[in-house]
């Protein structure tokens, strides 16, 4: 009786001091989130319930965000705020707004969900640096995108579309099929070969234990940002993740550092060839092996994750723009024709490969892939945290606010855009284009910070399609307004994108014939690269 008394009177006090412990730890976290909290508060916005916030109304299939978010920031504005439990969240979809964010270079950082890709990307690597460390990796690597180095990538591109069309060939004739898996592969062909110099073989070997890896841990970084219970290293663990992305990491860097150390070998083989004055630049990974020739400038972890992060940064992005640029265009018949007149117009009856004089002529495609590009952006929202608080159209944001740019709603903007849904590659005339905000078109990013792989990206994407649409007349099945997104880190068709295919070139079959007299283009042959060397190290 006595001694449950005790115990009684022990588990009270208790009690009372971890209330009073929690009370007092609210109380000063209240204080300290006051600020912050009143000046969140002054931005439009959906109400949000205490602690929650606004959590549950994105608590939906991934399908529905971007619906959900266009229509908040139309009922919201340009720039609006929301709660992700009890963490703020500014949305802009402005574009005077997004200027001012992204031309500052202040505001650099990225969000804490970029920190996912670490074990994959490392934490110095150009996409995920912050600071000092970014600008010194950007000044470095930026040489590697001249646009007489990309010239030479051409021939790739051209070679790795040859073999998707003839992938393509036994669908011709009406069958329904998803295209993006095709194109994914292509364009992760494309990558490893100009980026490493090697080919990974996705197309023909798309089951291959690397190439599985690319896709499989891209899934799981992108459900961890999105699933915020993910978010701690500890529940990503207890959840069985860690051990799923530690094997696909030993996949995946091992690959990266064999290809590396087979293509130093070759490096330092051609340097002596060099000497002679022949010298060959092929691949970006030979500039970063040059940097890293006497170990200070670039270290082998430090060329292993530049390596894995252009591979990243460049293939699914330019998969998906191919993507739904081909949706658009079987979905807009009369536009696929004025595209495919332009490309009889540049090569006659040739089944000749495209150079890059025939790039520049393009002009018809190159606005039908921006616009794809505005309706269906690969990077659909760009994160950002600012370092000390920034002043955006009146409103103060304290430092460490998360800010995301929802290019995919910037992009339909009605002031900037009439008639945003409609597919009309028209808005990309000059005199259109100059009727408009620099800052309402922001597929690349902007400012300091934007792509480095753009003029790479729009080669590759002029080359892939021409040469795909002088071959295939393409139908889409799935009518626009019945398209679903998957809301992901790159914006990808939820259903593969069903097309169905038809020849251009009757029974002579396009695909076989200009296979036949693929040439090395033009650009290729006159370039100051050396003729062959692109050969030789394949055949290696
Ligand atoms: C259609 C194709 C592409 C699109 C739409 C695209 C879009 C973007 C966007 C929006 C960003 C900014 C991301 C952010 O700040 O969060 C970015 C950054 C970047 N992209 Fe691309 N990209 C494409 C192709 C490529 C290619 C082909 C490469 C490389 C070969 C590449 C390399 C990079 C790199 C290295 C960065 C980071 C730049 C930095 O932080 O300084 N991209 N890209």
């Amino acid at each position: 009786m006595w001694n449950g008394g005790v115990g009684v009177g022990v588990q009270r006090g208790l009690l009372a001091l971890v209330s009073t412990l929690l009370l007092v730890f609210l109380i000063v976290w209240h204080f300290k989130r006051r600020r912050m909290v009143k000046l969140i508060e002054r931005l439009p916005g959906p109400p949000a319930l205490p602690i929650l916030g606004n959590a549950l109304d994105v608590n939906i299939d991934i399908m529905d965000l971007f619906p959900l978010g266009m229509l908040v920031v139309r009922e919201y504005g340009p720039i609006m705020r929301a709660w992700l439990g009890t963490a703020p969240l500014v949305i802009i979809s402005g574009a005077k707004q997004a200027e001012t964010v992204l031309c500052s270079v202040r505001y650099l950082d990225k969000p804490h969900e970029y920190s996912f890709f670490h074990p994959w990307l490392g934490s110095t690597g150009l996409f995920v640096a912050d600071g000092p460390l970014w600008h010194h990796r950007r000044r470095l690597l930026t040489p590697a995108f001249h646009l007489k180095i990309l010239e030479q990538y051409v021939e790739v591109f051209t070679l790795q579309t040859s073999k998707m069309a003839e992938k393509l060939h036994h669908h011709v004739g009406g069958e329904v099929f998803p295209i993006f898996p095709y194109i994914t592969n292509c364009t992760l062909d494309a990558i490893c070969e100009t980026i490493m110099g090697t080919s990974v073989n996705a197309q023909d070997n798309p089951d291959s234990e690397y190439v599985e890896a690319v896709q499989q841990i891209q899934g799981l970084i992108q459900q961890r940002m999105l699933n915020f219970w993910q978010h701690p290293d500890f529940m990503f663990r207890l959840l069985g993740y860690e051990r799923k992305q530690t094997q696909l990491l030993a996949t995946l860097h091992s690959f990266t550092r064999d290809i590396i150390a087979r293509r130093r070998e070759l490096y330092l083989a051609q340097r002596n060839h060099t000497q002679e004055g022949k010298r060959p630049r092929l691949a970006f990974l030979d500039l970063l092996l040059e940097y890293s020739e006497d170990g200070r400038v670039l270290s082998e972890q430090d060329i292993r994750e530049e390596v894995d992060l252009f591979v990243f940064a460049g293939h699914d992005t330019t998969a998906a723009a191919i993507n739904w640029t081909l949706y658009l265009l079987g979905d807009n018949p009369d536009i696929q024709e004025l595209v495919y007149e332009e490309l009889e117009g540049i090569f006659g009856d040739s089944t000749r490969a495209a150079n890059v004089e025939d790039l520049r002529e393009m002009r018809c495609l190159e606005r039908c892939i921006k616009e794809a590009m505005r309706l269906y952006p690969s990077a659909p929202y760009i994160g950002r945290v600012p370092l000390e608080d920034v002043v955006i159209d009146g409103y103060t944001i304290p430092a460490g606010t998360k800010l995301m740019l929802l290019s995919y709603a910037l992009h339909r903007d009605p002031s900037q855009f009439p008639d945003p849904e409609k597919f009309d590659p028209d808005r990309f005339l000059s005199e259109n284009i100059s009727q408009r905000h620099p800052f309402s078109y922001i597929p690349f990013s902007a400012g300091p910070r934007s792509c480095l792989g753009q003029k790479f990206g729009m080669m590759e994407m002029k080359v892939m399609l021409s040469h795909f649409l002088r071959q295939y007349r393409i139908e889409s099945v799935v009518p626009k307004e019945e398209i679903k997104v998957r809301s992901e880190i790159v914006l990808r068709p939820n259903d593969g994108t069903l097309v169905r295919l038809y020849h251009r070139r009757g029974s002579c079959g396009g695909g076989d014939n200009m296979n036949s007299e693929c040439k090395p283009s033009e650009g290729v042959e006159n370039s100051t690269v050396g003729k062959g060397d692109y050969y030789e190290i394949r055949k290696r």
